[in-house]
């Protein structure tokens, strides 16, 4: 069976604005929506950023993919280094530090590959990862500050969140994700006020939502000294403390005295990161991505070395579609220490690429969807309207700081902002 075409089509859809400290995001959010067509007429899917430059090496492998056995995954990781750059070695699978360009192409199509592997074997993902060890894959609450409706127009009605620049409006707003999705635990997105004000917001959430655990993410907004001075006050409010500041080195200067885990998608974020974090034991929990991780294998093989080197593991995300959230679902099916509850933006998303609408979030959890490969299917409508959307909003590459200065001119995300 035999690879016959490849299509990448760059998509954006409706964003919220939403608040963190590199600013706010812009009305549309980008993807690239990824299509693997066998000769037979199967059609593998995968999602990943829609950038400029992720387009560039998307469209740097496609033709390298033509004639590929979708079972050969060393041949697309061949593929995918002779395209991008790097090391060619069949044995390198696995992309070393900084090597995100790379990893991200391999993973977008390697998503592909496996949804054509299931579909040709007739077998959901999960079982084409090794099998499932749990039936659903639970979900935390993603909470932002945000502004109630976009500065410019976007040519779209307001989201019907409302405004969260308040402590109490961030009540409501996890009240809602809460009711409505049934999440059993609860991430604010931080770095977007000073400290203070946002451990206070949390002491709000702490207080209405007693047992759910709570994690804080300022980016790399704090200062080591910052971080030292609020630690008295975060001390039994968290599950783990994320990307408090932006280096590796601060991490490590800062679990020398933070008495939570510490977690990260922002210092640890190849495997060749891994020797120093834990020479420095700066981070506790990685949260995996697949889309730069190197795609669904490595995120078990990152899981497995959690095992090995005693970190625990969760989940990242970005505005994402459903093909997304399921290749996110069928691996968090298989990791055996997926001890946290994983990030998703998708509660934030209206817009969706999938047949049927968007997938279910139910107790705060989502089942793997059933059927062959990933278990969803392109809705050519709806890409071709995202398509569309993409190719007239002008937006080619995220710029949350430019957005941020149409509110306010001066604002300034050099980090540490506190
Ligand atoms: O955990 C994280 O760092 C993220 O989810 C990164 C995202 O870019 C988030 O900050 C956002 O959507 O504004
Ligand atoms: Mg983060």
């Amino acid at each position: 069976m035999r690879i016959t075409d490849v299509r990448v089509t760059p998509i954006a859809f409706r964003d919220p604005p939403l608040l963190n400290v590199s600013g706010v995001h812009e009305p549309w959010a980008l993807r690239s929506i990824i299509e693997v067509e066998t000769a037979d007429g199967h059609v593998g899917l995968g999602e990943s950023y829609g950038d400029l430059e992720t387009l560039t090496n998307l469209g740097k492998v496609k033709p390298g993919l033509i004639g590929l056995d979708p079972f050969d995954l060393n041949g697309l990781t061949r593929v995918v280094y002779a395209a991008v750059g790097g090391d060619p070695d069949p044995g390198q699978t696995f992309a070393p530090a900084g090597d995100k360009a790379r990893a991200s192409a391999l993973a977008a199509f390697e998503v592909a590959f496996l949804d054509l592997q299931g579909q040709l074997t007739g077998r959901p993902l999960y079982e084409i990862l090794g099998g499932k060890l749990r039936d659903r894959v639970p979900y935390s609450a993603y909470l932002f500050y945000k502004f109630a409706g976009h500065k410019d127009d976007p040519g779209y009605p307001a989201d019907d969140w409302g405004e969260a620049l308040s402590h109490e409006q961030m009540v409501e707003q996890a009240r809602r994700m809460v009711t409505e999705f049934g999440f059993g635990s609860i991430k604010l997105k931080g770095g977007v006020f000073e400290p203070d004000f946002e451990i206070e917001t949390l002491r709000h959430l702490r207080k209405a939502f007693p047992d759910h655990p709570l994690r804080i993410d300022p980016n790399g907004g704090w200062s080591v000294e910052t971080t030292r001075r609020v630690m008295p006050q975060l001390e039994g409010l968290l599950e783990y403390l994320e990307d408090p500041a932006r280096t590796l080195a601060e991490m490590g200067q800062i679990a020398t005295f933070a008495p939570m885990p510490l977690a990260t998608n922002m210092v640890t974020i190849a495997f060749g990161h891994i020797p120093e974090t834990i020479r420095l034991n700066a981070v506790q929990v990685v949260l995996s991505d697949h889309h730069y991780w190197g795609g669904l294998r490595a995120t078990q093989h990152l899981a497995h070395l959690g095992r090995v080197f005693g970190f625990g593991i969760s989940m990242h995300s970005n505005s994402h579609m459903g093909i997304s959230l399921a290749a996110m679902t069928h691996v968090g099916a298989t990791i055996p220490n997926l001890a946290y509850a994983c990030d998703t933006h998708y509660p934030w998303q209206v817009e969706d690429v999938i047949e049927g609408g968007k997938l279910r979030i139910e107790n705060g959890s989502v089942a793997p969807p059933e059927g062959p490969g990933l278990g969803v299917r392109l809705d050519h409508a709806a890409l071709a309207r995202l398509h569309r959307q993409y190719l007239d909003c002008g937006i080619r590459v995220r710029d949350d700081t430019k957005e941020m200065r149409k509110y306010q001119p001066d604002f300034n995300p050099a980090r540490p902002r506190f």
